[in-house]
């Protein structure tokens, strides 16, 4: 998991900003045809600063155990030296490396040099200084005595092994002189000692403010001991899908119905993109009521973004287009396929994001326009991975879409999985990219290079 500052324009969590002229004001279109994906992430992401421009997330304190995935709201320094002791990073004998000195030691002398054993250290234990002309037996991660500056791993010394009795208290070396241990002459000082604070010392700084916090970072936190973390409150959203024939996963089907797909697919990549999903609800086909939900739902959550699936194209029955008729949200075909209707405006006064109902078209919106902007503008950063890859099938596109095709990436290249049917929910679970094929593009050979978008 990278650690990234937070990006330009990050709003500081507890500090408001003067936000521009007119937050609320939907970003509609201008002209008639179709917005290029271009146009149309710009003005995801230009809602979404102007709202967290004005109302910056809040900090929160949270427990070690509970901080994965979140961004750190500060600067976190050292509050004490990691190591926290200098310790042995061997099973061994603390030397004195003085003892061993060439010239302490008459011309000739043997490559070991015999040392008194001192009492063993365990680890865990505070030992004693080690006096000049002895040893004392170290274990792994044990404190070294005051004066002994290296250790000698026991595999290096005669006898090899440590007696059972090397344990507290213990003094004697396994088959060697009672109380005596060789080492070799020429060990380095330093050798196989952590010192203290060579980690990280106390006061230094340990990670910036907006790292996302993932194992490795976690592990840090917890080796220095933090067991709370101020973090930045994750974006909250309102997650709704629409339609009347819309069933909750698990309930019986009637005649005509399918299962909500959409909102565990926006939900569960909301959550990994480092959102919060407040609260998630299927509505009926009754802009009336729709509007009324939605509403009260804003209200009652306060959210950073109500985000809808369905009920925004050309049909009879568009609950969402209709119900926010008399909002500030403008209905509008952006030119991709999937995802080409969207809804992009205010609630009142909350940012308002419309996904087509396909499931694959509201995952390739997620994965086009708001991750990027969520990642753009709350530090909330997890940034899909563009790589070449070569195609190894033909690839055919409409001239006038940005098409974004599904498949499957593996070491250089990349195979499409299923067509561009926005319903292929099976072929879209086979994938782990997404494949763009830019208006202009109609046709794309086996071999062709392509930028696919990886994601996971
Ligand atoms: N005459 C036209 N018809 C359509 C156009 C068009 O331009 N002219 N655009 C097509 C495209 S492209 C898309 S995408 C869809 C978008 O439709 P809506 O956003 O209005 O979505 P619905 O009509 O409500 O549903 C579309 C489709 O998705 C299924 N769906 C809806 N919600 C869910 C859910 N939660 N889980 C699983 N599946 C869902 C729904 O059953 C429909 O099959 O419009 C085209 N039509
Ligand atoms: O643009 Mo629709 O999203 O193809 O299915």
């Amino acid at each position: 998991m990278s650690v990234s500052p937070a990006p330009q324009g990050v709003p500081v969590p507890g500090q408001a900003q003067t936000p521009p002229a007119s937050p609320a004001s939907p970003a509609v279109p201008a002209g008639s045809g179709p917005r290029t994906v271009a146009a149309h992430r710009d003005a995801v992401e230009d809602l979404l600063r102007r709202w967290f421009l004005a109302h910056p997330p809040a900090q929160e304190s949270v427990a070690l155990d509970s901080a994965a995935g979140r961004l750190l709201a500060e600067e976190v320094r050292a509050p004490g030296n990691l190591p926290p002791f200098t310790n042995s990073q061997m099973d061994g004998y603390a030397v004195r490396t003085a003892d061993l000195a060439a010239g302490n030691r008459p011309p000739g002398a043997p490559a070991m040099v015999p040392l008194a054993t001192a009492a063993p250290i365990p680890a865990g234990s505070a030992p004693p200084p080690l006096l000049p002309g002895t040893a004392a037996p170290v274990m792994t991660g044990a404190m070294l005595p005051e004066g002994a500056d290296a250790v000698v791993p026991i595999e290096a010394c005669i006898p090899d092994s440590f007696l059972p009795s090397a344990g507290p208290g213990g003094t004697v070396p396994a088959g060697g002189a009672a109380g005596t241990v060789e080492v070799p002459a020429q060990t380095p000082a330093g050798q196989f000692v952590r010192r203290a604070g060579s980690d990280i010392a106390a006061g230094a700084p340990a990670l910036p403010a907006g790292t996302v916090l993932g194992p490795l970072q976690l592990g840090l936190l917890a080796g220095l001991g933090l067991d709370r973390l101020t973090v930045r409150a994750r974006p909250r959203v309102l997650l709704l899908t629409t339609g009347d024939e819309v069933r909750e996963p698990g309930r019986p089907l009637e005649p005509g119905q399918i299962h909500d797909a959409n909102t565990t697919l926006l939900r569960s990549s909301l959550e990994e993109a480092g959102a919060e999903v407040l609260r998630s609800r299927i509505l009926a086909d009754s802009p009336q009521e729709f509007i009324a939900r939605l509403r009260a739902d804003v209200a009652a959550d306060a959210p950073d973004l109500v985000l809808t699936s369905g009920g925004i194209s050309k049909g009879a029955y568009e609950v969402v287009r209709q119900g926010l008729a008399a909002h500030e949200v403008a209905f509008l075909s952006v030119a991709m396929q999937p995802g080409g209707p969207q809804g992009i405006g205010t609630v009142d006064g909350v940012p308002f994001l419309g996904f087509p109902g396909n499931p694959v078209s509201s995952l390739v919106s997620f994965e086009m326009f708001l991750r990027p902007a969520l990642t753009a503008v709350t530090g909330a950063p997890r940034p899909r991975t563009e790589v070449q890859a070569r195609l190894t099938a033909p690839l055919g596109s409409p001239a006038g879409k940005h098409q974004i095709r599904r498949g499957r990436y593996t070491a250089g290249t990349v195979e499409p999985v299923g067509g561009p049917g926005s319903h292929l929910l099976h072929a879209l679970a086979a994938s782990n990219a997404l494949i763009p094929v830019p208006v202009g593009t109609e046709h794309l050979e086996a071999g062709a290079e392509v930028t696919v978008l990886l994601l996971e």
